[in-house]
């Protein structure tokens, strides 16, 4: 049984806006005057360093045979295909579902444009959805929970318990994705399996500043530390209220 997971996002300097201000200008990488970046610059960092963090941790998890990448901007995400993510074209999704709904049968095809390697995807094996602001995911939680799920049409709630980080069809089935607020009681409602394993860093997906603070405290991944180390403290509050 194969396991492709999709992560959607935005371009990233749309996306994540309720966490734009979250981060103090970091010192350009190579300045030599020591100049600080552009707001929209560190915005644009910070939710690329997210979802490098993210992707790094699903391509080194045991079980998990591609990583796709479904966005609106293939180009401003070239540094997730980098570290070995497929990334496609949203073609033009209006949301977060249509986008996840376009991209199933892409990958679920057994050629085509994001067919994959021999052997990964095909209409028998498990897709998923993973958010791509994970930047404390470890490999060994997301691999707990692709081990409870086993083959189960299935769901991890973030940690307030109401949104859904990780939604997992079974083999062969539709994913029949519903994200949005409420989306953990909308995939429990659809018979989606509530996964249980601990998981906190697969719980801990990053809105909000406060996300943020949260799973700085779980240890975050490489890119989001150092982005945040030439930063400095991450403030106390956004100038957005929180969510
Ligand atoms: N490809 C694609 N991804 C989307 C779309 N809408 C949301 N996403 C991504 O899905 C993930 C979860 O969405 P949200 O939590 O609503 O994130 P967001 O809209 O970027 O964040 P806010 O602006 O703070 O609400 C994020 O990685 C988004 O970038 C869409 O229309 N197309
Ligand atoms: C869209 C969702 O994500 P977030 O909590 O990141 O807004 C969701 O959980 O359904």
């Amino acid at each position: 049984m194969t396991v492709t997971l999709l992560v959607p996002m935005k371009p990233p300097h749309v996306g994540k806006s309720r966490l734009r201000g979250a981060l103090a200008s970091p010192v350009s990488p190579g300045s030599p005057d020591g100049a600080g970046m552009r707001a929209a610059e560190v915005h644009t960092s910070l939710v690329l360093a997210l979802a490098r963090d993210t992707v790094s941790a699903a391509l080194d998890t045991p079980g998990v045979d591609r990583v796709v990448v479904v966005t609106g901007d293939v180009d401003a995400l070239t540094p997730l295909a980098e570290l070995g993510a497929e990334i496609v074209d949203d073609r033009g999704a209006p949301d977060l579902n249509t986008a996840l709904r376009a991209a199933e049968p892409l990958v679920r095809a057994p050629c085509g444009v994001a067919a994959g390697p021999p052997g990964a995807g095909g209409d028998r094996g498990v897709v998923g959805a993973l958010q791509a602001d994970l930047p404390a995911l470890r490999s060994s939680d997301l691999a707990a929970a692709l081990a409870e799920a086993d083959g189960r049409r299935a769901f991890t709630a973030d940690r307030h318990g109401t949104g859904t980080t990780l939604l997992l069809s079974a083999p062969g089935e539709p994913l029949a994705p519903d994200f949005g607020p409420g989306s953990a009681h909308a995939h429990a409602r659809s018979g989606a399996v509530a996964l249980t394993t601990a998981a906190a860093s697969l719980r801990s997906d990053v809105d909000t500043p406060s996300d943020l603070r949260h799973a700085r405290t779980l240890g975050l991944g490489p890119s989001t530390t150092e982005l945040l180390g030439r930063a400095g403290a991450v403030p106390a509050a956004a100038h957005r209220p929180e969510g």
